[in-house]
């Protein structure tokens, strides 16, 4: 009788592994991408997937691999499984614009997000994200964002403030524009789109101004490689273990949830006085600001129009971030591109300067003014293209499909492929990064800094995007919804700051060698760190001088 217990324990404890062994057997010889060329595995257990999280910088072995495989090729995840990484203009099209909803994000994005920000408008699919979509786009149409563009520039002119007088002497000094840009974007978001006062610039003290400065380093950043594996298992089993799973998060996906806790206080207590005053004083239909657009949506009485509190609880946490990191960290590339090419930054300056003359000191500039400099706004974009921040999106085909390609690649057989067969459920890594950089697309120099590239824009055969044929917005249905905020914001702050200072180079530091050591480092978002040095967080060192005017 005792025996047969140890017999049915020992049974209990081994059926799992057994279970999950055989899973990895199955899926290694029935691998789905088999005919497509791509690296060889390092590792049985991690594929290529631990070597492309843990490398130095963004890019570097994919940009090794499209050039040797063609613009679709495979890589090898964790536990046997295959990935499709694909950069192809058509694919691209296609997977994101023309099938739509029928490439989902991939599993493991899904459960980050939902982790990070609960059930908002990055994690949902379908219907329900175009519910989403439908509530919060005229939070974000043209005029709508017009009308803050006062906010951008008064934002903008207290961070060139505070630059001058709390940072600068009269030499100038090495500043790590990390520190100030984020602050500045926190506070336009904070007030533009929830009427709130961060204070971040002002260097107040708030939960979330804390847990923002190491959050991505914490979060995302080299994870361990049990992580990883964590990770990989709980994409791949179904969704009820997953969900089960997720009470359980490992150290990094703690990180992200202390930031949805964080966020959803603040967002409740903003929603909930908001809500009240709209029940007091009744709702006019007219502010189109975000809070209000969510607090309708919460009372709608039409389901297609309706959220939920705890999807308008995520709405907020995911705009608290997606609206603020992203514009300053593309902002920070944007200062190392100017900072390295000194002759642009001078015809930049003489275009910013001619504005200034013929608006005329302090009086603030129109949306139609900054539009009108053509070399400002072609700076912007190769800012954009040469630094995505996003350098990658992941999918997963919903059903059994053809992805076109533009450049055909050859199989493992020698055949030339135009299509890449994917089964249902295969998840594809779309490198925005690579896409941007393509010499197919771009030119031979499409790896060199050369703005001129966007004042003479030819017409592409394909084009994707939001904007200039970019990816760095996405494509598609699930496109940055920010986009037109963040290019406004980007506009605003490179004007007060190039008006004002001039950058240099820092100079050498011990180990440190100025600009080559910056690092496009991977951790969710492009983040630039000093080269070896990665414990000090998000650097961008500059040397910031008062312009002589
Ligand atoms: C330079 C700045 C920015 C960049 C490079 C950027 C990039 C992106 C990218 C690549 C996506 C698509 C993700 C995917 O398809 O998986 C995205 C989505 C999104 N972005 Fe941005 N973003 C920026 C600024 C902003 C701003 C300022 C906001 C809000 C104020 C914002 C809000 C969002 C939201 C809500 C989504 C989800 C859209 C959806 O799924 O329908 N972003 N962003």
């Amino acid at each position: 009788m005792f025996a047969l217990t140890v017999k049915n324990i020992t049974a209990f404890i081994l059926f799992p592994p057994l279970c999950i062994l055989l899973e990895f057997v199955y899926r290694y010889f029935s691998r789905s991408l088999k005919f497509l060329r791509g690296p060889p595995r390092p590792s049985l257990l991690f594929g290529n997937e631990l070597e492309l999280t843990v490398q130095e910088e963004v890019g570097v072995l994919e940009t090794k691999w499209f050039n040797e495989y063609g613009l679709a090729f495979r890589t090898s995840s964790c536990f046997g499984e295959d990935a499709l990484m694909i950069a192809d203009p058509q694919a691209l099209r296609y997977i994101t614009m023309t099938s739509a909803y029928g490439y989902p994000k991939s599993t493991d994005s899904a459960q980050i997000t939902t982790l990070q920000f609960g059930p908002g408008i990055l994690s949902v699919e379908g219907e329900i994200h175009s519910r989403h979509r439908k509530v919060l786009n005229p939070a974000f149409s043209v005029s709508q964002l017009r009308q803050f563009l006062n906010l951008f520039q008064r934002s903008s002119v207290r961070l060139a403030d505070k630059l001058q007088y709390e940072e600068l002497g009269n030499d100038g000094k090495v500043v790590n524009v990390t520190h100030w840009l984020p602050r500045a974007t926190l506070d336009i978001i904070g007030e533009s789109a929830f009427d709130y006062k961060f204070g971040a610039l002002d260097g107040e003290a708030n939960e979330l101004s804390e847990i923002f400065k190491h959050m991505f380093a914490d979060a995302r950043l080299y994870p361990q490689k049990r992580t990883l594996l964590y990770r990989a298992f709980r994409r791949s089993v179904n969704t009820p273990i997953a969900n089960l799973l997720l009470k359980f998060p490992g150290k990094q996906d703690k990180k992200m949830m202390e930031f949805s806790v964080a966020s959803k206080r603040l967002a409740k207590s903003l929603f909930d006085s908001a809500l009240k005053e709209t029940k007091l004083e009744g709702d006019t239909k007219s502010s189109k600001d975000v809070l209000s657009v969510l607090v309708r949506s919460n009372v709608a009485e039409d389901s297609k129009k309706a959220l939920s509190e705890d999807e308008v609880l995520s709405q907020m946490a995911t705009l608290i971030l997606a609206g603020h990191e992203t514009t300053a960290s593309t902002m920070s590339w944007l200062l190392y591109e100017i900072t390295r090419n000194p002759k642009d930054q001078e015809r930049l300056y003489q275009e910013i300067s001619n504005t200034r003359e013929r608006v005329g000191p302090g009086i603030n500039l129109t949306a139609n003014d900054y539009d009108s400099m053509p070399f400002f706004n072609a700076v912007i974009k190769e800012g954009l293209r040469l630094h995505p921040i996003v350098p990658n999106i992941s999918r997963e085909a919903g059903s059994d499909d053809n992805i076109p390609l533009q450049y055909p690649v050859t199989s493992e057989s020698g055949e030339r492929l135009s299509h890449v067969s994917v089964a249902k459920g295969q998840r594809i890594s779309i490198n925005i990064a690579m896409y941007n950089r393509l010499t197919q697309v771009w030119g031979d120099d499409a790896n060199r800094w050369r703005p001129e590239r966007f004042m003479n824009e030819k017409k592409k055969d394909i084009t994707v995007g939001v904007y200039s044929n970019l990816m760095t917005f996405g494509s598609g249905v699930r496109a940055c919804i920010g986009w037109r905020f963040a290019l406004m914001e980007l506009q605003a702050i490179l004007f007060s700051l190039l008006e004002r200072f001039q950058f240099f180079p820092p100079p050498p530091d011990g180990s440190f060698r100025g600009l080559d050591d910056i690092q496009r480092v991977p951790a969710g978002l492009m983040i630039p760190m000093k080269r070896g040095n990665w414990r000090q967080g998000v650097q961008m060192p500059l040397l910031v001088k008062l312009r002589q005017q």
